[in-house]
């Protein structure tokens, strides 16, 4: 079932064209993953979702085309600037976004499970910035949403924290929650993202899974190790899988693509040469942002 549908969205701030003929459709229980670099219009997309902005042009449907109250239901929202008065205790501000709904979900076993059961009474100004996410994300489910929109959840944490909130999206997904992630940490989609919507510059670059999205760019590998004895470049260099191949002090690099790894392990093996500190490593979405855009996505 879809649960989001943008259709052909177009939004200008001025004379500043920032979300240019973006389509695309999240299907129930995904974690989908709008990622791009700062300023490529990823908020403003999920912001006309949200309903709180209006498109120029173009159509967005949430559930089958909710509005208003309904779709406020529906929908939990974390967005980027949301802060909080300092002095508000945790409880104090779950309980005041729980008033907001008709039906909201228990906010102690909310708080349970984002594990701030502990700050309970702790103002919002001394949690931690990794602490102050975890509410956020307690606050965007307190309605009991089937559709949470969750953006740059991430920005500022480090990487234990990050890691936590990783896990803590997935259990939500796990309980039923389709989920919009807006990021632009590779790491975070690859990780996240069942599927992925690569935005720059406004434009829609590609949408599929982190791996089809890396395949498109050719599966490139690299494969690095230390040979045990000399052997003539020509031994890896005559191999089709390999594209390039480099030396530095005793390291040598191979990029290359197909099964490169058997090929340069077998091809070594005839040569009497064994491969020591081996490590292959494999295209990220860095790469294939690279080979779409020809930009770095960080
Ligand atoms: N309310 C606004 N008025 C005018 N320009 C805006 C407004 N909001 C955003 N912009 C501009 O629109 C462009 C896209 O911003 P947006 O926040 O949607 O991008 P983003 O991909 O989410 O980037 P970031 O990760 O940095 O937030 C940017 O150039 C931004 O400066």
């Amino acid at each position: 079932m879809k649960v989001i549908e943008v259709s052909n969205l177009r939004k200008q701030y001025r004379d500043q064209l920032v979300v240019d003929d973006v389509s695309f459709t999240v299907e129930e229980g995904e974690i989908f993953g709008v990622l791009g670099p700062n300023g490529a219009g990823k908020t403003t997309t999920v912001e006309c979702v949200a309903g709180l902005r209006v498109p120029d042009y173009g159509t967005v449907g949430v559930l089958g085309g909710l509005t208003g109250t309904e779709l406020r239901e529906q929908l939990g929202v974390q967005l980027q600037s949301s802060t909080l008065p300092g002095k508000l205790r945790v409880w104090e501000a779950l309980d005041l976004y729980a008033s907001f709904y008709r039906a909201p979900a228990d906010w102690a076993e909310l708080l349970e499970r984002v594990g701030l059961a502990d700050k309970r009474d702790t103002p919002y100004g001394k949690l931690s910035g990794g602490q102050q996410q975890r509410l956020s994300i307690a606050l965007a489910l307190v309605g009991s949403p089937r559709v949470a929109i969750l953006d740059e959840l991430t920005t500022g944490l480090d990487p234990q924290a990050r890691r936590d909130t990783w896990e803590l999206i997935e259990r939500v997904r796990d309980d039923g929650v389709t989920i919009l992630l807006v990021t632009h940490f590779m790491e975070e989609a690859e990780r996240l993202c069942d599927r992925l919507a690569l935005i720059d510059s406004g434009r829609l670059v590609a949408l599929d899974s982190p791996a089809g999205l890396i395949a498109k760019v050719g599966g490139r590998q690299t494969v690095r190790f230390r040979p045990s004895q000399p052997f003539d470049d020509s031994v890896l260099k005559a191999l089709p899988e390999v594209t390039e191949m480099r030396r530095s002090g005793g390291q040598i690099t191979v990029t290359g693509t197909g099964d490169l790894l058997l090929a340069i392990t077998t091809a070594l093996s005839a040569a009497h040469v064994v491969p020591a500190d081996l490590r292959v490593e494999q295209a990220n979405l860095d790469d294939a942002f690279l080979g779409l855009t020809g930009k770095k996505l960080s």
